[in-house]
């Protein structure tokens, strides 16, 4: 899926947090793309916006050409076609691990389907395979709430990938997990997505992760893009400026990086 972003600005309690923000993603381009940039830089917002959960105050989304909003109110055909993974995998708790991959279904079912979590067997089929891929057939059964951090992190990866979405966005989907952990959930979400052929949008504070998986990364400093281009350009001196230097929250126009 095809992500056009055209001076984007998005205001939250008062202030900017996104401005002037022009990207275009995927395509024919690069299929995994890390989001980097210090805390509080815009990343989630901006995530949050491609998942049409925010609109934006200036500018514009294209996804495959189509504007993701009209006015405030997001396009939920569009919507529907964009998988999210969370930080906190954001599972039901009282549901199973089977149940809660299901769930990524509900967007394919009817009205009334999915009111009565009316699945059909090619749902199951699909849920039932994912949640092998993910290693944790095993657990199907379990309560969301009775799986440790990092099982949790692929019940939503396989949640994700059950809706059938041709964009996921994951946001910092491995900031609260041990380093194997980290390194599982990673894995079975780099290969899932690149089998699928679905372009992942991946937002991260490991550096060592994004120089080894990424094919391109965007960088986003005060809201505004910093750095974009393949990760062999961020070279320490870009790292520091982007961790340490001077903030772009004053407004100030700085032009962006490219390598
Ligand atoms: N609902 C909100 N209301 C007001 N300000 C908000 C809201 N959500 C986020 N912000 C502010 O917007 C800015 C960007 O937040 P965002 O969560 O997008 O950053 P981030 O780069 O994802 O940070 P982190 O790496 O810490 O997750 C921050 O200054 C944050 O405090």
């Amino acid at each position: 899926m095809r992500v056009e972003i055209r001076s984007l600005g998005v205001k939250l309690g008062g202030r900017w947090v996104l401005r002037g923000l022009d990207l275009d993603l995927f395509g024919s381009g690069p299929q995994v793309v890390a989001l980097i940039g210090p805390s509080g830089s815009g990343k989630s917002t901006l995530l949050r916006v491609l998942k049409g959960l925010i609109p934006a105050d200036e500018g514009a989304v294209y996804l495959d050409g189509v504007p993701l909003y009209r006015g405030r109110t997001p396009n939920r055909t569009l919507q529907k076609k964009v998988g999210m993974v969370y930080q906190e995998a954001q599972l039901v708790d009282r549901l199973t691990a089977l149940e809660n991959v299901l769930t990524g279904r509900l967007t394919h079912l009817g009205l009334l389907p999915a009111l009565l979590r009316r699945f059909q067997e090619k749902d199951l089929a699909l849920a039932s395979d994912l949640l092998r891929r993910v290693d944790l057939w095993e657990h199907a059964w379990k309560r969301a709430d009775a799986l440790s951090g990092g099982q949790r992190q692929r019940v939503g990866i396989a949640r994700a990938l059950a809706q059938e979405p041709q964009l996921i966005l994951a946001d910092e989907p491995i900031a609260s997990l041990d380093p194997k952990n980290a390194r599982m959930v990673l894995t079975q979400l780099l290969e899932l997505v690149r089998e699928r052929g679905v372009p992942l949008l991946l937002s991260l504070h490991h550096l060592d992760v994004v120089r080894t998986y990424a094919d391109r990364v965007v960088a986003i400093k005060g809201g505004r893009l910093f750095y974009d281009g393949p990760p062999s350009g961020l070279t320490p001196e870009v790292e520091a400026a982007l961790y340490f230097g001077e903030g772009l929250e004053g407004g100030e126009e700085v032009p962006a990086l490219s390598a």
